[in-house]
C-alpha cells in the first residue's frame, strides 16, 4: 500500500498573501485527514515564506496520521525536528534561495555529514529519509548513511512524463529495486499529480509513500479537497 502525505505548504502560502488566518492551516490538516488523507507533510524554509516554525509545533498534536517534515538541516532546522519529534524527517539539500528544491542529495560527497544527523534523528525515534536523484551510486551512498528511507525526487519523471516520454520511468524503478534490496524504504515526491501518480505507483515497486502538494493543492480549486484526495487515494490502491 502506497500512503498519501499530502504537503500543505500551499495552503501556508495562500495565507500568508493576507497576513490573516484564512485559510486556517491548522483545520485543513485535520479535514484532509478526516478526508482519508494518510499524512501531513511541510517542508519549513529558513525564510518562513509558507509554513512557519511556529506552524510545525501547531501542527504537532493535530497531525493523528504521518508527520513528515522535510527541509536542508541546518541547526534551526535540527533543532525544530528534534523538539518536535514527528513520524518522519526527510532531509532535502535545498539552496536558501531555491524557489523549491531541485536537487537531491550527493549522498557519497555529504556522507559524513549525512551519517552525523541521521543518526541523532534515529537516537530520538525518528524515523529518517534522504531526498535523491534516481541515480545507483547516489542510492547505494544513502544505504551507507543508515537512513531509513529514500525519498525519490521525481520532477524529472514529471516534466517528461507530461510530454509523453514515459520511459522517464525506467531510472526511478530501477533505484527503488536497489532501495529494496539494500534495505531501505521508499518514498517519493515533488510535482506528483492526478495525470501522472497512477502509472508512477504501478511501475514503481514496493512504494511506500508519496508527498504531493503543489498539484494537489491546485487540482482542488477546481475538484474540491475531499475529492481530490479520495482521487487519489483511489490511483494508489
Ligand atoms: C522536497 C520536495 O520536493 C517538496 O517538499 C517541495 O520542495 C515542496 O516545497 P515548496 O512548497 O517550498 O516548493
Ligand atoms: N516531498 C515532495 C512534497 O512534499 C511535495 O512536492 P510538490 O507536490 O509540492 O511538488
Amino acid at each position: 500500500m502506497t500512503k498519501l502525505s499530502v504537503n500543505v505548504n500551499k495552503i501556508a502560502t495562500l495565507r500568508n498573501s493576507r497576513g490573516g488566518n484564512t485559510p486556517n492551516l491548522i483545520q485543513v490538516a485535520i479535514d484532509i485527514q478526516n478526508f482519508g488523507g494518510q499524512g501531513i507533510t511541510i517542508h519549513p524554509r529558513p525564510d518562513e515564506r509558507h509554513i512557519r516554525y511556529q506552524d510545525a509545533y501547531d501542527l504537532k498534536p493535530v497531525v493523528v496520521t504521518e508527520y513528515n517534515i522535510e527541509g536542508n538541516p541546518v541547526p534551526k532546522f535540527l533543532d525544530l525536528v528534534l523538539d518536535i519529534k514527528p513520524t518522519q524527517v526527510t532531509l532535502v539539500p535545498d539552496a536558501e534561495d531555491a524557489i523549491t528544491s531541485n536537487a537531491g542529495w550527493d549522498t557519497k560527497k555529504h556522507m559524513g555529514f549525512l551519517k552525523e544527523v541521521i543518526s541523532e534523528f534515529k537516537r530520538n525515534g525518528i524515523r529518517t529519509s534522504i531526498f535523491v536523484d534516481p541515480v545507483l551510486d547516489i542510492i547505494e551512498g544513502a544505504a551507507t548513511t543508515g537512513a531509513d528511507r529514500i525519498e525519490l525526487y521525481t520532477e524529472e519523471f514529471a516534466s517528461e512524463y507530461t510530454k509523453g516520454n514515459s520511459e522517464a520511468i525506467i531510472p526511478y524503478a530501477k533505484c527503488a529495486q536497489l532501495a529494496i534490496d539494500l534495505n531501505l524504504g521508499v518514498n517519493a515526491g515533488h510535482d506528483l499529480s492526478l495525470d501522472n501518480i497512477k502509472f508512477f505507483k504501478e511501475n514503481i515497486p514496493g512504494l511506500l509513500e508519496v508527498s504531493i502538494g503543489h498539484a494537489l493543492i491546485s487540482e482542488s480549486i477546481y475538484l474540491g479537497l475531499e475529492n481530490v484526495v479520495n482521487m487519489y487515494l483511489n490511483r494508489l490502491k
